[in-house]
C-alpha cells in the first residue's frame, strides 16, 4: 500500500515545519526518513496518521485519507515518541482494549506480545516498564493489525544492543513481506544496515528520496553523505 503525500503542508504560525513535500512511499521496502531537529519529521509522520491537519496539501494511504478507514490499525501501524499507553494498565490490556475497538481478535494479543518479547511482563503495569519496554509495546501495538503500513518514529530509541538487532530484522522481514515501511531515526550507522531506500527532509523540504546505494555512491558513508544534504539545514 502505497503512502502519498501531495503538496503537504503545515505551518505552525510563522513557521513553516512542512513546506510543500510530493512524494510517495512505496511497499516492499524500508523507506527511511531523515533530516535534522525540526525539519519535520515527525509533523510529516502525524500528519499521515490525521494527528495533525495539513495547512494544504494531502497525505494519503492507498490512495485514500487515514480518517476514510474504519478499521485503521488493520491499515497502518504506528509507534510515535509522544504515543504513551495509560500508566495503570497492564501492557496486555492496553492492547487488548486495542483490539477490541478495531474488531482483532484476543488472541492476536498474546502473538504480539510473544513477538516482541513482553510476554513476561504482559500482566505488569506499563507504567512500571523500562523505556525500551515501551518501546516494544509500542511496537506490539503497531504490530496488531497485521498492517500493511508500519510507521515507526525512532524506534530503536531505548532499545538494548538486542532489541535494537531484532528491530533491524523486523523491519526488514515486514519489507521483505511486500509491507510499507517507513522509519524515521538519527541513527545513520543503523539506518544504513536497515534501510533500502531515503527520504532526507530539511527546514519541512525534500532534500533527497533515493534508493540507499544511490546516496551513498562517492561518500565513505551514510553520515558522510547526510552532513552533505543537509548542510546549512541544521540548528544552529
Ligand atoms: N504543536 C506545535 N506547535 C508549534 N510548533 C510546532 C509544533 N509541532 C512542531 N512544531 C515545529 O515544527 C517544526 C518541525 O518539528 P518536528 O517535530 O516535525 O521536527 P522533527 O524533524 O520531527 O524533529 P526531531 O528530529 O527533533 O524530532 C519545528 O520547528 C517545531 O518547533
Amino acid at each position: 500500500m502505497l503512502i502519498t503525500l501531495e503538496k503537504l503542508t503545515k505551518r505552525f504560525g510563522a513557521t513553516t515545519a512542512v513546506d510543500g513535500l510530493d512524494l510517495e512511499v512505496r511497499p516492499g521496502r524500508v523507506t527511511g526518513f531523515l533530516g535534522p531537529n525540526g525539519a519535520g519529521k515527525s509533523t510529516t509522520l502525524r500528519m499521515i496518521l490525521d494527528l495533525d491537519r495539513p495547512t494544504s496539501g494531502r497525505a494519503l494511504l492507498g490512495g485514500r485519507p487515514y480518517s476514510s478507514y474504519a478499521l485503521p490499525l488493520r491499515k497502518v501501524g504506528a509507534v510515535l515518541e509522544a504515543k504513551a499507553a495509560h500508566p495503570g494498565r497492564t501492557g496486555r490490556n492496553h492492547l487488548l482494549a486495542m483490539a477490541r475497538s478495531n474488531a482483532i481478535a484476543p488472541a492476536r494479543v498474546d502473538e504480539v506480545l510473544e513477538l516482541v518479547g513482553l510476554s513476561k511482563n504482559a500482566r505488569k503495569r506499563t507504567g512500571t516498564y523500562s523505556l525500551g519496554m515501551g518501546q516494544r509495546l509500542g511496537i506490539a501495538g503497531a504490530l496488531l493489525g497485521d498492517p500493511p503500513v508500519l510507521i515507526l518514529d525512532e524506534p530503536v530509541n531505548g532499545l538494548d544492543p538486542d532489541g535494537v538487532r531484532w528491530i533491524r530484522g523486523l523491519m526488514r522481514d515486514l519489507a521483505a513481506e511486500g509491507r510499507t515501511v517507513l522509519v524515521s531515526s538519527h541513527l545513520l550507522s543503523e539506518m544504513q544496515m536497515t534501510a533500502d531506500h531515503l527520504i532526507v527532509i530539511g527546514h519541512g523540504r525534500l532534500l533527497a528520496d533515493a534508493p540507499l546505494d544511490e546516496i551513498l555512491s562517492g561518500h565513505a558513508s551514510l553520515e558522510d553523505a547526510y552532513y552533505t544534504l543537509t548542510e546549512g539545514t541544521a540548528l544552529r
